[in-house]
């Protein structure tokens, strides 16, 4: 059974420390959308799907806390604004933060006339049903992905786009979990993916744990694998996909993607439609965030680089539409021509609930 990173019980927001996977299972709990918003920052809870699910958690408590304050009705939707606002402001490339705080947002204004306890109730509803909505997507995306795949093969993977990333089963891994649930016999290559070690801390983790046959490598081992034939398709996540199939993910995604076109490889990737972003024409607008220099000179508390020098640490790159095979969706696949196929794919109704 996949891991759920986010778990809400008896009012409390509880999520795993990502931080500390491996080495370390433990999970805090959380009672307020400020503790929620640094959560989303240090990235205690990372993966785009995810940090959407936990910043609508943050929002219905910050929706708890003004309805138990007697406010009225303008003033008690603008502070919860600028509540949502300061959740939005914690990372900036994935579009799912901003697209579970924009359907709080809508909410909170369509039932602002309710009593205020029952508002609130209203808004803890929606955040659940975001993240039970997540797993549901996850798997009907596993079920159109895995039929990509071959019977048998083995299919490398970058960062984490696993059940740790979303409301549980995975986007990228969804797929391969699909797959094997159809009776494929799949294994996988993971990326350590530095500077944050997603691939080797969490992918590792979470397949090892489900059973699933993961072998690790450094990132720069790709290429050779690739060159010996031993890899037969790429699947890798999103944070944001512009109108035009531009895929923005953790950095190195471009370079396996030049890699997989180089060896005649297909390069797939696996997403909701909250992170297909068709307000953005082309990948040049996604906003790419920058991290602390400390992710790339250090690991963990040990000094690797010369101290002062100076350091670039990029968390995402874009990878041109061009250069990807399919987008996998929980609706259908596209394929280029991205731009058409893909506002299809948006303009169809809802899986289930809002999404
Ligand atoms: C289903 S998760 C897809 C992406 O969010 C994932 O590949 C990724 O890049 C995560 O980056 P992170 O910096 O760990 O939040």
């Amino acid at each position: 059974m996949a891991i759920k990173p986010i778990l809400f019980e008896d009012g409390i927001c509880r999520m795993i420390d990502q931080r500390l996977l491996p080495a370390e299972e433990l999970w805090r709990d959380y009672r307020d959308d400020g503790a929620i918003a640094e959560a989303i920052r240090t990235m205690v809870v990372r993966g785009a799907p995810a940090i959407g699910i936990a910043a609508a958690y943050g929002a219905a408590f910050a929706a708890a806390a003004l309805a138990s304050q007697s406010l009225p009705v303008a003033e008690r939707l603008h502070q919860f604004r600028q509540r949502c606002q300061h959740l939005a402001a914690t990372r900036p490339t994935a579009v799912n933060l901003f697209w579970a705080l924009a359907r709080m947002e809508r909410l909170a204004e369509a039932t602002s006339a309710l009593a205020p306890l029952d508002w609130a109730a209203g808004l803890r509803q929606e955040a659940c049903r975001i993240d039970a909505e997540d797993e549901l997507i996850n798997r009907a995306m596993g079920r159109h992905g895995q039929a990509l795949l071959s019977q048998q093969g083995t299919v490398l993977t970058h960062c984490n786009a696993g059940a740790l990333a979303t409301g549980g089963y995975g986007t990228a891994l969804g797929v391969i979990r699909a797959a094997i649930e159809a009776g494929k016999q799949i294994d996988v290559v993971a990326d350590e993916t530095r500077p944050f070690w997603q691939g080797a801390r969490l992918t590792a983790w979470e397949l090892q744990r489900d059973g699933i046959d993961v072998t690790l490598i450094c990132d720069n081992m790709a290429g050779y694998l690739m060159q010996q034939g031993r890899i037969d398709a790429v699947i890798v996540g999103a944070d944001r996909i512009s109108a035009n199939g531009d895929v923005a993910n953790k950095i190195g995604t471009y370079s396996v993607a030049v890699l997989a076109q180089a060896h005649g490889i297909p390069f797939y990737v696996a997403a909701p439609r909250s992170t297909i972003d068709l307000s953005l024409a082309d990948g040049s607008a996604i906003p790419i965030e920058e991290r602390d220099p400390r992710e790339v000179t250090h690991c963990g508390n040990q000094q690797l680089a010369p101290a002062g020098v100076a350091v670039y640490n990029p968390a995402f790159d874009v990878t041109p539409a061009r250069l990807v095979s399919a987008i996998i969706t929980e609706v259908g696949v596209a394929r280029a021509d991205y731009r058409t196929q893909l506002a299809e794919l948006m303009a169809r109704p809802p899986l289930c609930g809002h999404v």
